[in-house]
């Protein structure tokens, strides 16, 4: 594409150099950067891409983004200097990838919990209702059955705008994707044309990033500016109860979900098992009983979230049923490793306060002996949450063991530490075992008849990260692992 079409759809305050090149591709990382690149500078939180210049240009970058004055020597550079490169990068990936979002059903689901919970959901029904769907997500991302890895919940932009791209190529019709709050104040999503917009929670996480609960509610808010069909909103949840007031004066409808409050798609006749969960789904047009082999109050709730979608849609209400069915559990979402008989062994995402006391909460309905919760929590993240999280393992377990999730950076027994003062204020008994595997092994070791532990913090991860290194290590696996090693299978 000519850098001078790229250039007409932005806000730039100069323009020194050549504007009619062909520009191949763009990137925000000079690693990335090949012949006839356009490279943006991003002043980021660890470094500044205007350091990188240079070397993207020494890998071909022939057109640069600026947001800083910058000296280069080099007169075949064509350099644009504008306010805010991430937000640009975002337009430029608009412009460069076609807007691919405006062919596309786009659905995006924000939140602190249930995100990926919900988007699978959706996801299900959709495939049922013969679609071509493709997905967004911490889990991974899926062009129809491609998996593609991820690091992160919502890419950056430019990265996400070819993923669009791509799924268009492969003849993909709809998109459910998790737009996280980081990414809506880093203009992740710019320019994304969501159909509709799913609100499910907000509570205590990301304060590292936003520093206030109102900061983190006004970037979620975000997403319901960005959508044309309609906005769901969780009506059983006081922020959701705010943005519905706060975005009442748009004119995008707004479809409101709850089992408690007035709204718009209902939960009635509730019935749950340690293995799933029964409701009646109770919508203007009609009434159909599902079940869901994900147990806890919080699913109803995922799900009225993904059948209110599918109702804004006009799937069919056998779709609904069927793609729900279909959908047996999330990787890491409640996972009950089945191959452990002598007690209940769980592997669960948890790890905000909110989400560790759902998911606490929902065991402790079928608990029949102790229950042994194995947890941490993630370094170089929000801090508030761990004397929280202890506060509410210690109430809700019998025992805790207070272990490492992914430290990263910071020293782990600092991070044990903030747990065990939340711990403390709590009769519950509690053990320190700094090795995860270790951890899960004392669990397990603990664990007798009808107990039932639950494994939480990292979910579906593949990894451990430990200051700069990164370790295979699935709790799944290595429960498995142990309970081979301790004659337990
Ligand atoms: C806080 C945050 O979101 N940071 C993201 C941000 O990093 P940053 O701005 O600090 O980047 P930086 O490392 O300082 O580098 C600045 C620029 O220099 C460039 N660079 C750097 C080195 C080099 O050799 N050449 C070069 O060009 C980088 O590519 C970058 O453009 O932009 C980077 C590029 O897109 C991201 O990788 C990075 O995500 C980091 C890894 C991260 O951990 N993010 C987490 C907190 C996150 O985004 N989480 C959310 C929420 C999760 C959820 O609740 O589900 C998510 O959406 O995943
Ligand atoms: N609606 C909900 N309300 C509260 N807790 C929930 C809800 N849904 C799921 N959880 C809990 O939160 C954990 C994470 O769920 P999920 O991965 O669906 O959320 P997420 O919003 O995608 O999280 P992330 O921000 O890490 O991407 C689950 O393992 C479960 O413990
Ligand atoms: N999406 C969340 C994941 C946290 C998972 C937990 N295992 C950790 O490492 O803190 C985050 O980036 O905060
Ligand atoms: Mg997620």
């Amino acid at each position: 594409m000519l850098l001078e079409k790229i250039l007409q759809s932005i806000e730039k305050e100069r323009v020194n150099g050549e504007t009619q090149i062909q520009i191949d591709s763009i990137t925000y990382d000079s690693s990335r950067a090949k012949e006839n690149s356009l490279f943006i500078c991003i002043e980021g939180f660890n470094t500044d891409g205007h350091k990188y210049i240079e070397n993207a240009i020494s890998k071909g970058a022939i057109a640069i983004v600026v947001s800083k004055e910058i000296d280069i020597a080099n007169e075949k550079v064509t350099i644009i200097k504008v306010k805010n490169t991430r937000k640009v990068l975002a337009e430029i990936a608009n412009v460069f990838y076609d807007f691919p979002t405006k062919k596309l059903d786009l659905i995006g689901v924000t939140g602190t919990n249930g995100k990926t919970s919900t988007t699978y959901m959706i996801r299900n029904i959709l495939l049922q209702a013969n679609r071509k769907v493709g997905l967004v997500g911490t889990i991974s991302n899926w062009i129809g059955s491609r998996e593609i890895d991820t690091t992160r919940t919502t890419p950056e932009s430019n990265d996400l705008q070819y993923l669009f791209c791509e799924m268009l190529d492969a003849g993909i019709d709809s998109c459910v994707m998790e737009v996280s709050s980081h990414s809506l104040v880093l203009h992740r999503v710019d320019g994304s044309d969501f159909k509709i917009g799913i609100f499910t929670n907000l509570t205590r996480d990301h304060l590292d990033f936003h520093e206030t609960m109102e900061n983190y509610f006004n970037a979620k808010k975000e997403l319901f500016y960005k959508t044309s069909l309609c906005n769901i909103i969780n009506a059983d949840d006081c922020h959701g109860q705010r943005i519905i007031t706060e975005i009442g004066e748009l004119n995008t409808p707004i479809i409101t979900y709850g089992i408690n409050n007035h709204s718009t798609i209902k939960a009635q006749n509730i019935g749950m098992t340690i293995k799933d969960v029964t409701f009646d789904l109770v919508t203007p047009k009609y009434t159909v009983t599902l079940n869901i082999g994900t147990p806890g109050l919080f699913t109803v709730y995922n799900t009225l979230a993904a059948c209110s979608a599918a109702y804004a849609l006009d799937i069919d209400k056998e779709a609904i049923k069927k793609g729900l069915h279909s959908l047996r559990s999330v990787p890491g979402r409640f996972e009950i490793i089945k191959e452990i008989e002598d007690f209940t062994v769980i592997v669960d995402y948890a790890h905000t306060p909110d989400a560790l006391e759902n998911v606490l909460n929902s065991a402790i309905k079928f608990k029949e002996n102790r229950i042994i919760t194995v947890m941490g929590c993630g370094g170089d993240r929000d801090k508030t949450k761990r004397p929280i999280m202890g506060e509410i393992s210690g109430s809700l377990s019998d025992l805790t063991i207070i272990t490492s999730d992914n430290p990263r950076s910071e020293d782990p027994k600092v991070i044990i530490k903030e747990i065990k003062e939340g711990i403390e204020k709590t009769e519950g008994e509690y053990l320190i075992v700094e090795d995860r595997k270790e951890a899960i092994k004392a669990a397990l070791n603990n664990a007798k008849k009808r107990d039932i532990v639950i494994i939480v913090g990292k979910g579906h991860e593949k990894v451990q990260i430990i200051g700069k290194n990164v370790y295979p290590f699935d709790d799944k696996k290595v429960a498995l692992e142990v309970a081979r090693e301790e004659g337990l299978l």
